[in-house]
């Protein structure tokens, strides 16, 4: 995700997908960058998207023209995305006219460079770009992150929700929604008390975001100990997995609970799913889930309980 601790990240730990079709040209690039960042190569924009779903870099260098997909198509692609709309994407073109540079610029391009390449300037240039996307990192962190938790917060959700669910609509796939809630906390706050509770909170919210693999993947605290997890494109099963993972992972943190009868904090987990193709809606689902929540907490705590 976009949102990990940018506070002490530098241009050094910044990742930089460098795509181009020409293997010497990705070299001569990714040469010139090589003390600057990390840099990886691809040699197509379908290889690039790919790269994009496994792990977000910080910064696109792209060639214009390429077989299949050309840069400008990839940046374009990259914008309808919620995930990748604002990856800052620089052109590397072979030619500066001023159709070309409109191009870019109309395709979202934050900058461009001319082939050949001048090494200074295309070093200050990256440079520059990565910089400007730290602040840009370190500034979302403060604004939608939860401070205890590194979760993200409620703010975050009434802003991006509706753009995640366009998506959805958009590729016609699955949203699965997940909430879950700590079982008997106010117990766990009066038996050893608050500060342990907010440590008791963090240590779980840590643990459950490592669990999160995929980089659309989301972690919410919607409230004060109830999370809200987003898996876009997930169906029921790779959900009810990602689910029984997190009740494991948060037994296995085995944090002790007297007061509970599993003698470790435990949560409950409601599951329902969004498919754009039905008639319910997003907050049907939620409404749903949150239901399901209220259902796993009845059937005994410590469980998944998922709608139809
Ligand atoms: N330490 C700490 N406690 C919090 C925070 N936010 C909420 N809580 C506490 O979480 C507790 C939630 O209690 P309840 O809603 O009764 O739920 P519960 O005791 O977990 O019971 P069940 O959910 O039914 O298992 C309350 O005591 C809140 O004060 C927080 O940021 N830090």
């Amino acid at each position: 995700m976009i949102f990990e601790q940018n506070a002490a990240r530098s241009i050094e730990d910044c990742r930089v997908l460098i795509v181009d079709d020409q293997e010497t040209s990705l070299l001569i690039m990714a040469t010139l960058l090589e003390d600057l960042a990390q840099c990886e190569t691809v040699n197509s924009a379908s290889d690039a998207l790919a790269a994009c779903e496994k792990q977000l870099p910080d910064l696109i260098i792209t060639d214009v023209n390429m077989p299949g997909m050309s840069g400008h198509e990839l940046c374009q692609l990259l914008r309808k995305s919620p995930e990748t709309a604002q990856l800052p994407v620089m052109f590397v073109t072979a030619s500066d006219s001023d159709e070309e540079q409109e191009k870019c610029w109309q395709a979202g391009g934050v900058d461009f460079v001319t082939k050949p390449i001048h090494a200074t300037t295309f070093r200050n240039r990256v440079k520059f770009q990565l910089s400007h996307k730290l602040k840009t990192d370190l500034l979302e962190t403060l604004i939608y992150t939860d401070r205890l938790t590194g979760a993200f917060n409620r703010h975050y959700m009434d802003e991006r929700l509706p753009s995640i669910v366009k998506e959805a609509q958009r590729e016609n796939q699955p949203l699965a929604v997940a909430i879950f809630d700590i079982d008997y906390f106010k117990q766990y706050n009066d038996q050893y008390g608050h500060m342990a509770g907010d440590s008791c909170l963090w240590k779980l919210a840590t643990a459950v975001r490592q669990n999160l693999m995929r980089p659309m993947d989301h972690l919410i605290r919607v409230g004060g100990e109830e999370f809200l997890v987003l898996l876009p494109r997930t169906e029921t099963e790779g959900a009810e997995v990602v689910c029984h993972r997190m009740l494991e992972t948060v037994s296995g943190l085995n944090i002790a609970h007297q007061r509970s009868e599993f003698g470790h904090v435990t949560v409950s987990i409601g599951l329902s799913i969004y498919h754009p193709a039905q008639s319910a809606t997003i907050e049907d689902v939620l409404l749903q889930a949150d239901k399901c929540l209220y259902q796993a907490k009845a059937s005994g705590r410590n469980q998944l309980a998922q709608a139809d």
